[in-house]
């Protein structure tokens, strides 16, 4: 029988085709006519084709664009994993509303729309405003005992990510970024990431948001056990997703899975989104030539996942924080690689010699 989980993926991605490599080609050709050296506003120029590949043309300036802060709780924190107490993604939650976390300030200042939404923070939130309620289980279960999720629960928050990204492409969205808030979930990253690169548990574990010296050996031993116990080689991305995953993983993953067949540009953050978007990637290898990694986070795991991915982060800042701030950090740059792209002079209108070899 097809788990339920797969179900919902094959429909998601039925239509799921790669960036237009035509319109690349026509995008580099254009860049090599404007008034610079050849090549030299290097990544910039990367970036403004990969837009226009995958919009057929240059989009016009700004970018409608939205930050997507997926919440949950993980039952893995209940090992100590954490410098913080599970009540923190509740209080985050909280703070996200009532516009006080770092993402209020970084999506309000570069006009990017923020979402919140519970996928599975262990509390009440009755029908408070501005929250999009999509809690599928008070917190993932602990996966040193047992998988993460049930088939039906990863199908349930995998379903959450990809409504919200149908949602986003109805509403004209064009850049996306995904973001997370949930204690212990640089836990499950960890162990993701040594499930898809082979990478051992010392390499692929950092000390999330601040553990000490004792505690980080501890959750490398933790990562070791999960990871041994739920995820021999060659364990398909998605059995890894349920039994090491997340329910805001499994929403972020849902979201890219959507969103890249929708052709809207996502942006990835930090250590946790990227995890989610690497398994989006290992599910259905198209989904890659939409992803923008926005940032390169101070944990060791995230760049064995860049490097997995074959992304080049946008900017490196050194930091650790995740919610998506990273990623709405590199949308200017973004917006600023088109704006290049469609308003700089070429050599022919402004009458400027090309080089001459
Ligand atoms: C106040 C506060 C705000 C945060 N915003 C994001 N995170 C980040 O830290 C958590 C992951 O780290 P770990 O696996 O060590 O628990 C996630 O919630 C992540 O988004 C925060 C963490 C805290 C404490
Ligand atoms: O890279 C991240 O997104 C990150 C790192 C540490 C803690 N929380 C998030």
């Amino acid at each position: 029988m097809i788990p339920i989980s797969q179900s919902h993926i094959d429909r998601i991605v039925k239509d799921l085709t790669p960036p237009d490599e035509q319109a690349r080609t026509q995008a580099r050709a254009h860049l090599d006519t404007l008034t610079k050296p050849l090549g030299s506003l290097g990544r910039l120029e990367d970036i403004a084709a990969q837009l226009i590949a995958i919009h057929g043309a240059a989009p016009s300036l700004p970018l409608r664009k939205a930050v997507y802060t997926f919440a949950a709780d993980h039952g893995i924190a209940d090992e100590g994993v954490s410098a913080y107490p599970r009540a923190v993604t509740r209080q985050m939650v909280l703070n996200f509303l009532h516009g006080g976390a770092a993402i209020n300030v970084l999506a309000r200042l570069h006009g990017v729309a923020l979402h919140v939404v519970d996928a599975g923070v262990d509390a009440d939130f009755g029908g408070i405003p501005n929250l999009i309620h999509r809690k599928v289980r008070n917190g993932s279960r602990n996966m040193l005992h047992e998988p993460a999720m049930s088939d039906e629960e990863l199908a349930k928050a995998i379903a959450v990510g990809a409504e919200l990204a149908q949602q986003a492409s109805a509403a004209g969205m064009q850049l996306i970024a995904i973001g997370e808030m949930g204690i212990g979930n640089t836990t499950s990253a960890s162990a993701i990431t040594c499930a898809l690169t082979g990478a051992s548990a010392a390499k692929a574990t950092g000390r999330g948001t601040g553990v000490d010296h004792a505690a980080h050996a501890h959750k490398i031993h933790i990562v070791e056990r999960v990871v041994t116990k739920h995820c021999p080689e060659n364990t398909p991305p998605l059995a890894i997703l349920q039994r090491v995953g997340g329910l805001e993983i499994a929403a972020m993953t849902g979201m890219v899975l959507a969103a890249a067949t929708h052709r809207i540009t996502i942006v990835c953050d930090g250590f946790i989104s990227t995890a989610a978007a690497a398994l989006a990637a290992a599910i259905a290898p198209e989904v890659k030539g939409y992803l923008i990694a926005g940032h390169r986070s101070e944990e060791p795991g995230h760049a064995l996942l860049l490097s997995y991915l074959d992304l080049m982060p946008v900017l490196t800042l050194n930091m650790r924080l995740g919610e998506g701030t990273g990623a709405v950090l590199a949308m200017p740059v973004i917006e600023s690689a088109l704006a290049l792209y469609s308003r700089m002079a070429t050599f022919a209108s402004a009458n400027i010699s090309e080089a001459s070899q």
